[in-house]
């Protein structure tokens, strides 16, 4: 992937501090990192790192102490709540460990709502693209079954073809293969991994499993609230020596 155009996502500087001057965490501490268009991107680190912290602050579901985000040309460290909002609906899709799913909406539902919030029937082509996401993420038969009725990776399948149906520029992932089997997350890898390919989605996902951070394009390593280390696309072996050798310095 070239990097000739402007970043999707930029975290500059950035300081996240939590308690007060006798009892100060520096959740991230001057972090840097441009997240480029069709790029995915795993975080990982130990736990404590600062990874659910950075990927938070680079949501806009969380403020900096200092420093600087911009998604798209927009620097959300200065937008108010309600602007944050409209960019996160419009530009963002999440995958996270609390599904987030609507109760009351059956599956179908549940994956059309970022269209319905945005207020636009999706095309032919979107419309191929969710159905080949049901069909993928092995929902065709629990389309019109409700949250509760479905198993935990079920329900993490249903909020997978949420966050990728209407091809936001940017995804968040959370350990997105949490619940999983390892069939159906490498699928779901595989998935993410297209979708950046093939529709210049930007993903970044928070991983402690070295399998799921092979599928990125870049593995970012944090410790301690900064940035460590930063490897190329590599295998599961090469990410658990880079974790090794990490935690030996640690
Ligand atoms: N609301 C908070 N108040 C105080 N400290 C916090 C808060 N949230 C996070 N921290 C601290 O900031 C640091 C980074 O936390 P963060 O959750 O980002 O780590 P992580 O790498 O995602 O960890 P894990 O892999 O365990 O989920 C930790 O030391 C944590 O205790």
């Amino acid at each position: 992937m070239t990097n000739t155009t402007s970043p999707v996502a930029r975290v500059h500087r950035v300081r996240k501090s939590y308690g007060d001057t006798t009892n100060i965490v520096h959740a991230l501490d001057d972090v840097s990192l441009d997240v480029h268009r069709g790029q995915f991107t795993a975080i990982m680190g130990p736990s404590g790192s600062g990874k659910s912290t950075l990927m938070h602050i680079m949501a806009g579901l969380d403020s900096v102490t200092s420093g600087q985000v911009v998604l798209a040309d927009t620097d959300i460290t200065r937008l108010g709540d309600d602007a944050l909002t409209e960019l996160r609906r419009r530009q963002i899709g999440f995958i996270f460990q609390a599904f987030n799913l609507v109760p009351t909406l059956d599956v179908r539902a549940n994956i059309m709502l970022p269209f319905e919030l945005d207020g636009h029937a999706p095309t032919e082509s979107e419309s191929a693209w969710v159905a080949q996401l049901i069909q993928t993420l092995g929902l065709s038969e629990r389309t019109g079954h409700l949250p509760h009725q479905l198993s935990g990776g079920q329900q993490q399948r249903v909020a997978i073809a949420r966050a990728l149906g209407s091809t936001p520029h940017l995804i968040f992932a959370d350990e997105p293969t949490g619940n999983l089997d390892s069939r159906t997350g490498r699928e779901v890898l595989a998935l993410l991994a297209a979708a950046a390919e093939e529709y210049g989605q930007s993903i970044v996902m928070v991983t402690h499993d070295p399998i799921a951070a092979s599928y990125a394009d870049r593995i970012v390593f944090l410790a301690d609230g900064r940035i460590v280390d930063e490897r190329r696309r590599s295998t599961p072996e090469q990410i658990s020596g880079y974790m090794l050798a990490m935690e030996k310095v640690a």
